[in-house]
């Protein structure tokens, strides 16, 4: 079990659930799971599983919240993050692990970006992966001519179409824009293998530019045209309008391409694929540009809260600590405490109220089930905000007999304490052993302040005499 920084935790596996459910606080008191019988939904008795509010609606034709595809990204998108140097051994490292994931692609880094870049791209492309490898590039021949050359399934051009980028970075008009993409596309196809057209910051280009340009190459068979939002300016409801719009005007697969920088990535994918995208590009730990896109853990955290046993069936879900291990240490950066999934408090439930009815059933304050994820729950315990069912629990862990009584007896104990200081788990495990030994012995009763402090500083005295007297026996 991990330390935990607010004090004493403990681990809530299966076998402490039975434990529980079968007779919370000793008095009988039936498992939250039966009382699901008594809900109105005629089903009910089918599953054992509350109904999924947030889940998408039949009526939703046009969601594909259950029904999309993963442009796993962290090699390119993740590649711009300011602190990212990837060498050969940790791109290889990284595909496998979003293989092995179970991502439905992976993009990498322009092969004109430097000499090692095309050769990584060309090592990546001969591993055999299932995902499909594509490599990104700028919507131009000399660039297209290198790509296709790689071994790569397939190649997603990009063209920035707002004024932003016509004026200061490419200095091409729509024409020019649209003439070179016809051009590029249709040789990437002569080869075979996928394209996709993007136009870079698309929320800030004019509507009547993109659909124009979208509807073309919609027409010469482009497999995907993407969105991009490359400066994080969008918002949900304009993601949703502009994908809906453009999904009633081309009939390829549409991509989307987030950028956070406020904040909106993850909201704004979900609300893609309800307009109808079919793709969402992410990276792990959202690494990129500034502060990057949408995260692949809080992507998947979003849309197994909306479709459990789908993104269950496609996704190998105990894998994602480790990817997002192996990224952070690549990139030389912590996990953030507050990531969905793997934050360091994630499956850590503290206050007194939410830990008894988290004992009584997790699903009462989560939306994630950690054992999904090969993760463990924690309650944690030692503070000031803690509650008796919470330390009853603990007591049945260590194999402690104490009436209820006693159990708040002992709780107000560690209340007082904790009121002082957090006690870590060692800290409550020996409160509640000198407790139950007291009553045991008949030294301590329900109440008695006194002779509890008394018996703890005895076993103080005891444990600091044992520290510090020699391990050898003396001669004398
Ligand atoms: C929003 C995004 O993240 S898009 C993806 C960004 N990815 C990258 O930039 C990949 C890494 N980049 C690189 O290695 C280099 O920038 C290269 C190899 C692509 C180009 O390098 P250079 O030739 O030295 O050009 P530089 O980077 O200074 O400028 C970009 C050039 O591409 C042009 N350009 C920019 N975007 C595009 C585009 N989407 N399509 C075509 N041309 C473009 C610019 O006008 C500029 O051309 P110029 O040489 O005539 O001035
Ligand atoms: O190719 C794309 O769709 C996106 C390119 C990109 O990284 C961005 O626009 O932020
Ligand atoms: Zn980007």
């Amino acid at each position: 079990m991990c330390p935990h920084p607010n004090g004493g935790s403990t681990p809530v596996n299966k076998n402490d659930m039975v434990a529980i459910e079968n007779g919370v606080n000793g008095t009988n008191a039936k498992p939250a799971i039966k009382k699901r019988g008594t809900t109105r939904d005629p089903n009910a008795h089918l599953s054992n599983e509350p109904k999924n509010p947030y889940a998408a609606r039949a009526s939703d034709l046009l969601s594909n919240i259950s029904n999309f595809n993963i442009i796993e990204s962290t090699l390119r998108e993740g590649e711009q993050f300011a602190n990212a140097f990837f060498d050969t051994k940790t791109k290889i490292a990284i595909a496998k692990a979003l293989d092995a994931f179970g991502v439905e692609y992976i993009e990498l880094t322009s092969p004109a970006a430097s000499e090692q870049s095309r050769l990584d791209c060309e090592a990546i492309c001969k591993l055999g992966l299932r995902a499909k490898i594509l490599t990104h590039i700028r919507c131009h021949m000399d660039d297209a001519r290198i790509a296709v050359e790689t071994g790569v399934d397939g190649v997603d051009v990009v063209i920035g179409t707002s004024s932003f980028l016509r004026e200061f970075s490419h200095g091409k008009d729509m024409t020019y824009i649209t003439k070179t993409a016809i051009e590029v596309i249709e040789f990437v196809k002569s080869k075979g293998i996928e394209v996709r057209f993007s136009s870079e910051d698309s929320f800030r280009s004019d509507l009547v530019d993109l659909l124009s340009i979208y509807q073309t190459v919609d027409n010469i068979g482009v497999n995907r045209v993407g969105i991009a939002d490359t400066v994080g300016c969008a918002n949900p409801r304009q993601v949703y309008d502009l994908v809906r719009t453009l999904r009633s005007v081309v009939s390829c697969d549409i991509e989307i391409h987030l950028h956070n920088d406020t904040g909106m990535a993850i909201a704004n994918a979900y609300t893609a694929l309800e307009a109808g995208a079919t793709h969402i590009d992410t990276s792990v730990l959202g690494i990129g540009e500034r502060v990057g896109i949408t995260p692949l853990g809080g992507l998947v955290a979003c849309l197994y809260a909306a479709n459990p046993e789908y993104v269950k069936s496609k996704y190998n879900l105990s894998m994602l600590r480790e990817i997002e291990n192996l990224v952070a240490e690549a990139v030389e950066v912590n996990i953030p405490f507050m990531n969905p999934i793997t934050g360091y408090c994630a499956f850590t439930h503290k206050a007194g109220i939410h830990a008894k009815a988290i004992l009584n059933n997790p699903s009462t304050y989560e939306i994630l089930k950690p054992e999904d994820f090969g993760l463990t729950r924690y309650v944690s315990i030692g503070h000031r905000l803690t509650g008796w069912n919470a330390v009853k629990s603990r007591v049945e862990q260590l194999g402690l007999t104490l009436n209820d009584d006693e159990v708040k007896d002992v709780t107000a104990k560690i209340k007082e304490l904790a009121d002082v200081r957090t006690q870590s788990m060692d800290d409550v495990d020996t409160l509640l052993r000198v407790y139950h030994s007291g009553i045991q012995s008949g030294e301590l009763a329900c109440g008695q302040k006194e002779a509890l402090d008394r018996l703890l500083r005895r076993h103080k005295a005891e444990a600091q005499g044992r520290a510090a007297s020699p391990s050898v026996e003396r001669g004398d």
